[in-house]
């Protein structure tokens, strides 16, 4: 995936101020910075749900804007906040996601029975998503956003209140999606998790690129926690307000 100068503004907001990124073909690339600092906006132009004031977004070589289609076959996205049509079960919902994107029935049919099985949701298949728990909700969201076997992966925060043999089963799955040469990008504010499973990262603070490369090069000879605090600044260090100490 290729970002070229990609500017979004919020009226005087400027969310995204020209952000250059190349993520390589088989990375499991992490996305990091504070709250607020471009990062679903990023991610929304880099896959066609929020368009660029500026700027262009390619995946393997298709422009994501001028040839939507094409672009959209090439991704699975699994976005922060987008609604979910979830009053039906999470059968339906990946059978759905499936049939849209031109799969014959048997096909999705085993598709979607092979991720709801490895998402541990095989007992709730027949549950609307409206009554899943947050984690039960992101997991059928990650299985729409497979069903298709796109060649890119966009998660923005796949592993938030998922719950930990979850998130292993899911991260073994991700592994196994790059080895065959998928990609994967992946915001988190985990620095655990992106030293763990990332090879590549890109820390990004007001709409702009701090660092990037892989994940050795980034930190060098600290955490990347550290690394991310030094880049990022604003750590306090202070015990608090005086009114809030209990002594
Ligand atoms: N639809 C919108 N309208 C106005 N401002 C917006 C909109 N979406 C995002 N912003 C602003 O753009 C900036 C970047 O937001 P964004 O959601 O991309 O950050 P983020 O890095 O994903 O943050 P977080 O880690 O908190 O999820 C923020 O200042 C946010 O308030």
């Amino acid at each position: 995936m290729q970002l070229s100068g990609l500017v979004k503004r919020f009226g005087e907001k400027v969310a995204v101020a020209g952000l250059d990124l190349t993520v390589p073909t088989g990375s499991f690339y992490g996305l990091v910075g504070p709250n607020g600092a471009g990062k679903t906006t990023t991610l929304s132009m880099a896959t066609g749900l929020l368009r660029p004031d500026a700027g262009t977004a390619r995946i393997h070589g298709v422009d994501v804007w001028a040839q939507p289609v094409e672009a959209k076959r090439l991704i699975g996205n699994l976005a922060d906040g987008v609604r979910l049509f979830d009053r039906l079960t999470g059968e339906q919902l990946v059978t759905y996601t499936g049939m849209m994107f031109g799969l014959s029935r048997e096909e999705v049919a085993s598709r979607t029975a092979d991720l709801l099985r490895i998402m541990d949701l095989g007992e709730a298949a027949g549950t609307p998503v409206v009554d899943y728990s947050a984690g039960m909700t992101k997991k059928v969201a990650l299985a729409c956003a497979l069903v298709h076997a796109p060649r890119l992966l966009v998660l923005d925060e796949p592993f938030e209140s998922v719950d930990p043999v979850s998130a292993a089963n899911i991260e073994d799955i991700l592994r196994g999606y790059t080895a065959s040469g998928g990609t994967v990008i992946v915001s988190s504010h985990s620095m655990d998790l992106v030293q763990r499973m990332c090879d590549h990262v890109a820390v990004i603070a007001q709409g702009r690129l701090l660092a990037s490369g892989t994940v050795d090069e980034v930190r060098g000879a600290q955490t990347l926690q550290d690394r991310f605090v030094e880049l990022v600044g604003g750590r306090h260090h202070s015990e608090g307000p005086q009114w809030l100490r209990q002594s």
